[in-house]
């Protein structure tokens, strides 16, 4: 098939009638549902700009000879990286990288899964049809541009108990209860499908983060993908952002509320073929670090954050000129904080990019250790770019009338009148901070920033795996010799 247009992903997922649940009912069709058609409608956007701009989004597949996206390479240089990335920002500028689940993030994880697909061979719980499987699934996506969600993180009830078979429930996280010829029957919960129910297939793997070494909890311990309408299989949604405003009074909301979603399986059957580790906890641990789908991702993280970061800084620059605000000093030390957040962020980008080297595998991988720490740091940043515009919009922010006010011949010429700015008109003003409302206040700006904080894990435990992982012993030797130094300058012997 290759790369698919926007029509041909809303036909796929219209036929695929997944099981999604939503505000108490069965969704008859995605695609038409006022929760989702929208974000849909975005999703298929992005895969109509890969035949607009076939030369940057799309690259000739090895096997079949047809146009795949350009997501899926396999990087052998440099240029690849650098080709994937531009690739990234194309799609992150469509939504000023507010859709965090563009297909492009989890597309990367599945070459790094398909061509690393030997480390699924292993002893200890792996086998040669896991590592087919692997190679084989990163071929099916690529070559029929398959859309993906994933699910990684166990049902929040009691993060004291370590392990899920310690839990009051043992069987409520979703685990293996019975293995047939045919395949692992599955059941229990996992949390959280993002763009959950408007994808073709989900990938259940485990965290990304080790769990805590020495604990054995195999029936939990697998990693697997299958198609979103697997029967046994339900996407239960959480409440919809978009509220079914216009685009312009909602011009994040209702275009790209990517919704998320609770997981439910029931005796759903995963066939062998679709299985990429079986019951092997210490496999599990390692999955990401070692196949390195975890950079992988993070390059598209990071791209895509880079696009998300210019947007902001476009839209806070834009308000502080809307109200005359731009020569304060503190006003200007804030537009600043982003503009170095900017910076940073493209250092680690081209560090990561310019150190990249062929990896075990073959592939041209990034350097980690950039994107590791940028990965770690913009968490906390977004938050306080959130935070800014909050500041510097103040009640501009909410004296925020709708488009149907404004065209309304009451009171129309009147709100226009009262919401200009210093050197734009009061609709074009209202639009500008409709926008910075729909980043920093609105349920879906709200959600942004807890998935900014979250996506890619606690932060806290993170930073304690980055802690951990830190090659420390040259920066004490630094100290050491330093102060061997001074003991011998002192005469101390
Ligand atoms: C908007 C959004 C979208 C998401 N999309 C996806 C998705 O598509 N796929 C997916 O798999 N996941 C997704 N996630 C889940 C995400 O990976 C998790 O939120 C993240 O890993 C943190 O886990 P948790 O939410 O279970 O928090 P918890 O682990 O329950 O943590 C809650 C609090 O308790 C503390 N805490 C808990 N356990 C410990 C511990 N052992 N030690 C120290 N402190 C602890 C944490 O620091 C935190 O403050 C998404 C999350 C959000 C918010
Ligand atoms: O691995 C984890 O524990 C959290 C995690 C990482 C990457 C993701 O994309 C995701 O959705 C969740």
């Amino acid at each position: 098939m290759g790369a698919r247009t926007g029509k041909e992903y809303i036909e796929g997922i219209k036929n695929r009638k997944t099981e999604v649940w939503i505000h108490g009912e069965k969704v008859d069709d995605v695609t038409t549902h006022p929760a989702f058609k929208n974000v849909v409608e975005s999703v298929a956007g992005l895969y109509d700009l890969q035949h607009e701009k076939q030369e940057k989004m799309l690259y000739t597949s090895p096997t079949s000879g047809k146009k795949v996206g350009l997501s899926f390479i396999t990087p052998k240089t440099k240029e690849d990286l650098f080709k994937r990335r531009e690739m990234h920002t194309e799609w992150a500028t469509f939504s000023g990288g507010m859709m965090g689940r563009s297909p492009d993030y989890l597309n990367t994880s599945i070459m790094a899964f398909g061509t690393a697909n030997q480390f699924f061979a292993q002893e200890g719980g792996g086998s040669d049809q896991f590592a087919k499987n692997a190679a084989d699934y990163y071929e099916y996506a690529r070559e029929n541009d398959i859309s993906l969600t994933h699910t990684l993180i166990h049902p929040q009830v009691n993060r004291s108990m370590l392990t899920q078979s310690e839990q009051k429930d043992p069987y409520l996280s979703a685990r293996i209860t019975k293995k047939t010829p045919d395949g692992i029957i599955v059941n229990g919960c996992r949390l959280l499908a993002t763009l959950g129910g408007i994808t073709d297939e989900i990938v259940v793997f485990p965290s990304t983060i080790n769990r805590t070494p020495g604990t054995i909890d195999d029936p939990f311990a697998f990693a697997f993908a299958i198609p979103n309408n697997t029967p046994g299989l339900k996407f239960l949604s959480r409440e919809s952002f978009d509220y079914g405003k216009s685009k312009w009074d909602h011009p994040l909301g209702a275009r790209f509320d990517e919704s998320d979603a609770i997981i439910s399986f029931e005796d759903v059957l995963v066939p062998w073929e679709r299985i990429f580790v079986c019951e092997s906890t210490d496999i599990c641990n390692r999955t990401y670090a070692e196949t390195n789908a975890v950079i992988h991702m993070t390059h598209q993280v990071i791209s895509k954050n880079v696009v998300k970061t210019e947007f902001i800084l476009g839209v806070v620059i834009s308000m502080m000129e809307a109200i005359g605000i731009d020569k304060f000093m503190h006003v200007k030390e804030k537009a600043s904080e982003i503009m170095v957040i900017l910076e940073v962020l493209r250092s680690h980008l081209y560090k990561s990019e310019h150190n990249a080297k062929i990896d075990q595998y073959g592939n041209m991988t990034p350097d980690f250790e950039p994107l590791n720490a940028a990965r770690n740091w913009f968490p906390k940043m977004y938050q306080r770019m959130h935070e800014i515009i909050k500041i510097l919009g103040a009640s501009g922010l909410m004296a925020l009338p709708t488009e149907s006010d404004f065209s309304n011949t009451d009171v129309g010429p009147l709100v226009h009148r009262y919401t200009q700015g210093a050197n734009i008109n009061g609709e074009e003003k209202v639009q500008l901070f409709r926008l910075a409302w729909d980043i920093s206040i609105s349920a879906f700006g709200n959600r942004q920033a807890l998935y900014e904080y979250y996506f890619f894990g606690d932060p806290v435990r993170m930073s304690n795996a980055y802690y951990d992982g830190f090659d420390k012993q040259p920066y004490k030797d630094m100290v050491t010799n330093f102060l061997n130094k001074t003991k011998k300058e002192a005469g101390i012997f």
